[in-house]
C-alpha cells in the first residue's frame, strides 16, 4: 500500500460545483480533490454526474457556480492542460490517419514527450503502429486511445471507462500499466462501472449520485460502511425457506454453497445452526464494493 499518512498535494479541485443543464441539475454544489500521484476512482449509476465532474476539470464544459481548478489555475490554461492525460468515453479521431500519425500529432502538444517505444510497450500498440485508425476493431482503437493519453508524461491522467470493450488479456495489461504509472507518481482519476477495478486498483473512492458525493474513502472503508455481510456455508435447509427469514437480503446457490446476503450475520448464523446440526464450512464475509456500492446509492433513492 501506498504512503497515505502523507499529506498529498492537492493537483485539481472542484468546489461546490453546480451545473445544470436547462432544468436539470448535473451537479449540485459538489466538491472533489485529485491528491498527487493517488487513483481516485469515480463511481455513481448512470447519470450521476461523473462525467459533467470531469468535463468541468478538462474545461470541456463552464460550471454555473462553484469554483474549479487544475494546478492552481483555470483549466482553461495551456501550462495545466499540458500536464494531463485524456481518455474519455468516446473519442473522434481522424480514421485516415496512421496510429503512428496520431501519436506524433498528439505529442505535439506536449513538453514531456514519452519515447514511442515506451508508449507502445505501455498501451500494447507496437504492431498497430502502421495501420489506419479507422480501419482498426473497437478494442483495438481503444488501446490506441491510451496510447495518446499516455504519450508524455503527466501528473494527471483522466481515464473515463478505459477498459470498455477490452478482451480480459487487454485489461488485465492496463491494469499493470495504471499501477506502474501511478508507482511513478501520476495521479489518475478513473470513472468506471466496474467495481472490481476500483476494488483492484483504487487508493480511494468517491460515490457519486445525483450530482452530489454520498461516500468518500478508502475501498475499505466504503464496504465497512455497509452492514451488509455475506454468509456462505453447505446447508440442506431449503433456500426458499431461508428467504422467508426476517434479516434475509437475498439467498441463492452457488454450486454446493448456500450464498446468503443480510444486514444482521448474527441472527441469522445462529438460526442457521439451530435449523441444521450438519451445516458445514460456515464463512461470514464483509460484502464487497459491489454490494456497498448498491446499498449506498439505494439509501440515497429512499
Ligand atoms: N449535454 C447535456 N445536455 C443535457 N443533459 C445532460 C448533458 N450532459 C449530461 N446531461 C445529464 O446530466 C446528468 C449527469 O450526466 P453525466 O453524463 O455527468 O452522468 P454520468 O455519471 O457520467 O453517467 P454515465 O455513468 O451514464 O456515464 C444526466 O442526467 C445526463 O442526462
Amino acid at each position: 500500500m501506498r504512503d497515505s499518512q502523507n499529506i498529498k498535494e492537492t493537483l485539481a479541485r472542484l468546489e461546490n460545483v453546480s451545473k445544470c443543464y436547462g432544468k436539470l441539475r448535473a451537479l449540485d454544489s459538489l466538491s472533489l480533490s485529485v491528491n498527487a500521484g493517488e487513483m481516485l476512482a469515480l463511481l455513481g449509476p448512470n447519470g450521476a454526474g461523473k462525467t459533467t465532474a470531469v468535463s468541468l476539470l478538462l474545461n470541456l464544459i463552464e460550471a454555473d457556480s462553484g469554483r474549479v481548478s487544475l494546478f492552481d489555475q483555470n483549466p482553461k490554461e495551456l501550462s495545466a492542460r499540458q500536464r494531463i492525460g485524456v481518455m474519455l468515453q468516446s473519442a473522434e479521431l481522424p480514421e485516415t490517419l496512421r496510429v503512428s500519425e496520431l501519436i506524433a500529432l498528439t505529442q505535439s502538444y506536449y513538453q514531456k514527450k514519452r519515447a514511442v517505444a515506451e508508449i507502445c510497450e505501455m498501451a500494447g500498440v507496437a504492431d498497430l503502429l502502421p495501420r489506419f485508425y479507422g480501419k482498426l476493431s473497437g478494442g483495438q482503437q481503444r488501446r490506441v486511445q491510451f496510447a495518446l493519453a499516455i504519450c508524455a508524461k503527466v501528473d494527471i491522467l483522466f481515464l473515463d471507462e478505459p477498459t470498455v470493450g477490452l478482451d480480459i488479456e487487454a485489461r488485465e495489461a492496463m491494469w499493470q500499466c495504471l499501477r506502474k504509472l501511478v508507482a511513478e507518481g501520476c495521479a489518475i482519476v478513473l470513472t468506471t462501472h466496474y467495481l472490481e477495478e476500483a476494488e483492484a486498483l483504487a487508493d480511494r473512492v468517491m460515490v457519486i449520485a445525483h450530482g452530489s458525493v454520498i461516500a468518500e474513502g478508502s475501498v475499505e472503508s466504503i464496504r465497512s460502511r455497509v452492514s451488509l455481510r455475506r454468509i456462505r456455508c453447505v446447508s440442506q435447509i431449503e433456500i426458499e425457506k431461508i428467504k422467508q427469514w426476517p434479516g434475509i437480503e437475498s439467498a441463492s446457490h452457488d454450486g454446493q454453497y448456500l450464498m446468503i446476503q443480510t444486514q444482521d450475520a448474527e441472527l441469522v448464523t445462529r438460526r442457521l445452526l439451530n435449523e441444521d446440526e450438519t451445516l458445514q464450512q460456515l464463512e461470514i464475509k464483509r460484502a464487497g464494493l459491489a454490494e456497498a456500492f448498491l446499498e449506498l446509492t439505494r439509501e440515497q433513492v429512499k
